[in-house]
């Protein structure tokens, strides 16, 4: 079992095999309802599609709580089962913590290339998802299963959160810091392991790592805006706030913290094209001052289930910026 590569069964890997995020906002720009225009007056929908959507979608229940609901699923990004269905679920269960949400129930979601790959090796990602919902508190109830020549997998959540003490992506206001609660360069390091098979321990324990406790924090410290960091990057993401919150975010380089041998990853030539077209897309809104190329590629990288970015300060975690008026760019990169 271990011999085999599951990163060589797919194209693009983890959060890198996203649709481009230009093309996602015209997708579902057509499919948006006016928070104004329930579909069903019982179902008040505080967070739906508006502005290019938020982390997950978030209707509410009564006075005190609101139901998060959110799926997320991807090909392989690591080699190991275990390990990529412990990615694969901390990142699903991620877009509920971006929204200040805990987790209460989830299904797998899961597609696999069964005349290729033997299904033990499909109960192992199952595992690796369940281990880790469970650290989460969150029940695996069931899910839905499919064959296809490219195996993926994922979840989808329904979480919990108080209507008043969201994480949105329209509520960044200026004088806020912004701080980041994960390192970033898993992109580039998920690349260099689907070309070489070097396995790298650091990056495979953060992608693992739950987003739970950064948003607990937050919620708890007040802060009412975030969103978490994924295939668009930080740059990327950052623009998504920027643009939702109608403010610029400025973003200090140096303070932004990699992973060990994400710089050698990119100066090696490691990216993946959803990096590329990261930078491409987001480029236009970023005012990057004198910073050089393989920066701007490390800002922009697609990350897989990457950290929380929140307007505001969460202690233990590093400042890596702050929300300004809307000036001449949404996002601002300072050296
Ligand atoms: N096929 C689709 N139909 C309807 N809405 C969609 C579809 N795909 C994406 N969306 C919506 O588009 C918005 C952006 O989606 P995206 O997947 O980038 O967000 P996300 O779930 O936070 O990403 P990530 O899981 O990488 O953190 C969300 O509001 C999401 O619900
Ligand atoms: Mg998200």
């Amino acid at each position: 079992m271990t011999t085999l590569r599951l990163t060589q069964y797919a194209g693009g890997g983890g959060c890198a095999c996203k649709i481009p995020p230009g093309e996602l906002d015209d997708l579902v720009a057509a499919l948006a309802c006016p928070l104004s225009q329930p579909v069903d007056p019982a179902a008040e929908l505080l967070v739906g599609l508006e502005g290019g959507g938020d982390d997950a979608a978030v209707v509410r229940l009564d006075a005190e709580r609101a139901l998060v609901t959110t799926a997320d699923f991807f090909t392989p990004v690591v080699d190991d089962p275990y390990d990529w269905g412990r990615i694969a679920a901390a990142n699903a269960l991620s877009d509920v913590y971006a929204m200040g949400g805990t987790p209460w129930a989830a299904v797998n979601l899961l597609a696999w290339p069964r005349e290729t790959l033997p299904m033990d090796v499909a109960a192992e990602v199952l595992r690796g998802g369940r281990d880790v919902a469970h650290a989460a508190g969150c029940q695996v109830s069931g899910g839905h299963s499919v064959t296809d020549p490219e195996p993926k997998y994922g979840m989808s959540v329904v979480g919990i959160v108080h209507p008043d003490r969201m994480l949105r992506l329209d509520a960044a206001e200026p004088g806020r810091a912004l701080t980041l609660t994960k390192p970033l360069g898993s992109g580039v390091l998920n690349a260099r392991h689907k070309a070489t098979g070097t396995v790298f321990p650091e990056a495979v324990a953060a992608m693992a790592a739950l987003n739970g406790d950064a948003s607990r924090a937050a919620v708890a410290a007040g802060i009412r805006a975030g969103t978490d960091v994924t295939g668009f990057g930080l740059l990327g993401h950052a623009y998504k706030l920027a643009r939702a919150s109608g403010v610029t975010v400025a973003i200090d380089a140096s303070a932004v913290p990699f992973l060990a041998d994400a710089r050698r990853a990119v100066a090696d030539g490691f990216v993946s094209g959803g990096t590329r077209r990261n930078l491409a897309w987001v480029e236009p809104h970023v005012d990057f001052g004198a910073a050089p190329e393989a920066e701007r590629l490390l800002l922009a990288d697609a990350q897989t289930s990457g950290g929380l970015l929140l307007a505001g300060e969460v202690p233990g975690h590093p400042v890596i910026g702050e929300v300004l008026p809307r000036g001449a760019a949404p996002v601002v990169v300072r050296a």
